[in-house]
């Protein structure tokens, strides 16, 4: 089919393209990613420096216990020689009794200048685990606009810092800090390849990385600029040319100006990153930093562990929403308000029949649930897993169907309502939708299921309502009934015979003129143990209508005789 789009109007000629890889034997794309790889906080940094209003001391504090409670073991606490704000705040982790976990790195950015460098290592005294994070910017734009300086003067300022950052580890730093060093060439995504290897082997030169002696080299798309098969190509052509491979930590810091971080960062694993530095919720410059819930959730929902603790999502968005003075997207993915929810017809109906063919696959396998694989449609994994619960997997509006409607009675009432009796009910429900727009809430739902089908004590309304009835049966199979009841506003005594009790009922009403024909009829039990209530559903023909009823009680035989009633008095409503 022809494509009609039109040419637009746009300023296209002021944009070039991004250049490809030459790396035509690419492995990348083979690989699958089977663990979890080494995560970086930067929320009090990286995310930090993008809010209107930077977090206070206090809100620091709340965002760093939550991130070493959910389980990051290297976590970015600011940029110490920015002001007295930051430098007092890891101050105050280090000087804080087990503020810091012994198995927990603090990392500190700095630019690469002698002052800058003094303070920031300066605020790491007596830590335990600490490392010095430098940046230079080294793509073309900014050699050119911001340092005004060559290819070897870029280079230069790399290796003065790495030199002046070991310089002053080793002045002020004692014994006890284990000291890492992290070199990140700013701009990655915009420096031509080959000059970010020479920049980064020669800050190796100077630093010496060796056994023992770990380098970390971060690859930051500072800004977002290429597809993520390119970036992963990039990735994979630095990771097959830097010298001091096995003593290197490579590590990718994708931002998401795109909106593609989180598909950059799973891809650079693929190439070969080890390391991913990014902020909760895709908090961060801009567009954001990656987003670490999503990219830790995704290998959850892959079985692979994060090695995070995401089990009470709510709780860390909370956390997240209080620091950061943001809020989560209700569509953000696996912790927005609407992310489990499905509010259309076709998404139900099979969400409800997800939920029903588990259990039975786990009753099959005399097992819970919990223990066999997930395979709920439209839900990529447990809302439970991370402390949903399945209250809102269904909501319903105008563009729902029967199966979202079932669901909330099962879910809410333990009623399974046969397929035609959804159908049925959910034919109400749709024309409450379409009157008056809008969802309607489960507690909704189950107000206009009573009112269609159960008896209101304090208003009954319809022909007949029933007290008492006695049912016998003798010894060729023949039940009669006698029913003390009022038809049509008077006391009557009803008596019937039949093969069962319902066949039984059935005769009754014809003697009073009420012609019904039973179609169809099913049951279950609603609730374990002796308080148990059964629930009877009754499709008859009644007069010229076919329509259900339903009764519930203790017994099931008045559980039949209440859905006879239920259907009799909606026929005549
Ligand atoms: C991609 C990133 O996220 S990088 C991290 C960015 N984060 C931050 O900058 C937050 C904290 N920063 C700050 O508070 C301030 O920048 C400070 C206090 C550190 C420094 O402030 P100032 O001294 O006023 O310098 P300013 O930030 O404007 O830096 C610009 C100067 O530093 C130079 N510079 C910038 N980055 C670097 C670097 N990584 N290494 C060396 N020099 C650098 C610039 O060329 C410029 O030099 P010039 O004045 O000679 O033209
Ligand atoms: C400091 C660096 C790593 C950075 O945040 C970036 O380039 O985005
Ligand atoms: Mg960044």
């Amino acid at each position: 089919m022809a494509n009609r789009q039109q040419p637009s109007s746009m300023p296209i000629h002021k944009y070039g393209r991004y250049d490809q890889v030459d790396i035509p034997d690419r492995t990348w794309p083979n690989q699958r990613i089977t663990q979890a790889p080494r995560w970086l906080s930067t929320d009090l940094r990286d995310g930090n420096q993008a809010l209107i209003d930077p977090m206070s001391p206090e809100r620091k504090r709340r965002m760093f216990d939550q991130l070493v409670k959910m389980g990051y073991k290297e976590i970015e606490v600011g940029f110490p020689a920015s002001g007295q704000t930051d430098f007092d705040f890891v101050r105050s982790i280090i000087e804080e009794p087990g503020a810091i976990p012994d198995d927990v790195t603090i990392s500190v950015l700095t630019q690469a200048r002698e002052d800058l460098i003094e303070r920031t290592v300066e605020s790491l005294k007596g830590a335990k685990r600490a490392t010095v994070h430098l940046y230079n910017a080294t793509a073309p734009v900014f050699r050119r606009v911001v340092f005004r300086g060559s290819k070897d003067d870029i280079k230069q300022i790399a290796v003065d810092g790495t030199r002046l950052v070991m310089e002053y580890a080793e002045k002020l730093l004692g014994p006890e800090t284990e000291f890492g060093y992290q070199y990140s060439p700013e701009i990655f995504t915009d420096t031509e390849l080959d000059f970010a290897l020479e920049v980064c082997e020669a800050v190796m030169d100077v630093y010496q990385p060796g056994p023992g002696r770990e380098i970390i080299l971060n690859l930051p798309a500072t800004v977002e600029r290429s597809t993520p098969s390119t970036h992963a190509d990039r990735f994979e052509w630095m990771g097959r040319n830097l010298t001091r491979r096995e003593y290197v930590c490579l590590s990718v810091h994708p931002h998401n100006d795109r909106g593609t971080a989180v598909a950059a960062a799973e891809l650079a694993l693929m190439a070969g990153a080890d390391r991913i530095e990014g902020c909760l919720f895709g908090q961060g410059e801009r567009t954001g930093n990656v987003d670490l819930v999503t990219l830790g959730m995704n290998l959850f929902s892959q079985g692979v562990d994060p090695q995070i603790d995401f089990s009470d999502i709510d709780e860390i968005r909370r956390t997240w929403e209080y620091c950061n003075q943001m809020e989560v997207h209700p569509r953000h993915p696996y912790v927005g308000d609407l992310v489990y929810t499905s509010f259309s017809g076709s998404h139900q109906d099979a969400i409800k029949k997800g939920f029903d063919a588990m259990e039975a696959d786990a009753a099959a396998k005399g097992v819970t649930v919990d223990d066999i694989e997930w395979a709920v449609p439209y839900l990529p994994i447990d809302p439970k897993d991370v402390g949903r619960s399945y209250e809102a997997v269904i909501r319903v509006n105008s563009q729902s169907g029967k199966g979202g409607v079932a669901y909330v009675l099962k879910n809410d009432h333990k009623l399974d309502l046969p397929r035609r009796m959804q159908i049925e009910f959910s034919k109400i429900i749709q024309a409450k939708t379409d009157a008056e727009g809008g969802e309607v809430t489960g507690s909704d739902i189950w107000a206009v299921f009573q009112d269609e089908y159960l008896p209101n004590p304090a208003n009954p309304w319809g022909r007949i309502q029933v007290r008492n009835g006695q049912s016998t049966t003798d010894t060729d199979g023949v039940d009669t009934l006698r029913v003390e009841a009022t038809v049509d506003g008077e006391d009557t005594v009803l008596t019937g015979s039949g093969n069962g009790p319902i066949s039984a009922f059935f005769d009754a009403l014809a003697k009073v003129g009420i012609d019904a024909r039973l179609l169809d009829y099913q049951e279950h039990t609603m609730s374990e143990g002796a308080s148990a209530q059964a629930a009877s559903y009754i499709e008859c023909a009644i007069d010229d209508k076919v329509l259900w009823g339903i009764g519930i009680d203790a017994n099931t035989t008045r559980a039949s005789l209440k859905a006879v009633v239920s259907a009799v008095n909606r026929a005549a409503r």
